[in-house]
């Protein structure tokens, strides 16, 4: 584990004191979550509420899965919370770096189109993904706020 902090290919997110690194669990493939060795205890004690909060959401299509978390250092400070891998990480710089080929189908208001010829091979982002991703957003969200109400944080 400590090789988290020197692999730097397998990061998918890091900040000034927490990392996410891609594992593998069982042969698959997942998120690692973790707090850097400099994190103030501020960071750890987060990450260690994001952990409560995850363990008992439970299962959702449109919540990122909970699978685990190695404790065994908790006392200096070293827990790893592992996730379900979302293969195209986090939803905004996907929408940024398909800005450009994004492909619009609403018009002053008027569906234009419904999809793309068959000749686009590439996958390209349209007004269908965003209503499909808007509809998953809100499903989770939804399933998120019911257990909110019965969870005391
Ligand atoms: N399950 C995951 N699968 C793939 N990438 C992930 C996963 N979880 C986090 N990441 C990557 O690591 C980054 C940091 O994750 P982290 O959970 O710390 O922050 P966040 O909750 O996604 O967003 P914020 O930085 O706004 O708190 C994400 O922006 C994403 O790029």
């Amino acid at each position: 584990m400590d090789s988290l902090f020197t692999d730097k290919t397998s990061i998918l997110g890091k900040g000034a004191f927490g990392l996410v690194v891609r594992g593998k669990y069982l042969g698959d493939p997942v998120a690692v979550k973790t707090t850097l060795p400099n994190a103030e205890v501020s960071y750890f004690k987060a990450l260690l509420s994001e952990l409560k909060v995850m363990a008992y959401i439970g299962s959702h299509p449109n919540v990122v899965h909970f699978i685990g978390a190695v404790t065994n250092r908790i006392k200096e400070r070293i827990v790893y919370v592992i996730v379900e891998l979302s293969p195209l990480g986090n939803l905004e710089s996907f929408l940024k770096s398909h800005r450009t080929t994004y492909v619009n189908f609403v018009v002053n208001n008027k569906i234009v189109k419904t999809e793309l010829p068959y000749v686009n091979v590439i996958k390209r982002v349209t007004t269908l993904d965003f209503v499909n991703w808007c509809h998953q957003i809100a499903s989770g969200m939804e399933y998120l706020s019911k257990k909110k109400v019965l969870m005391k944080l």
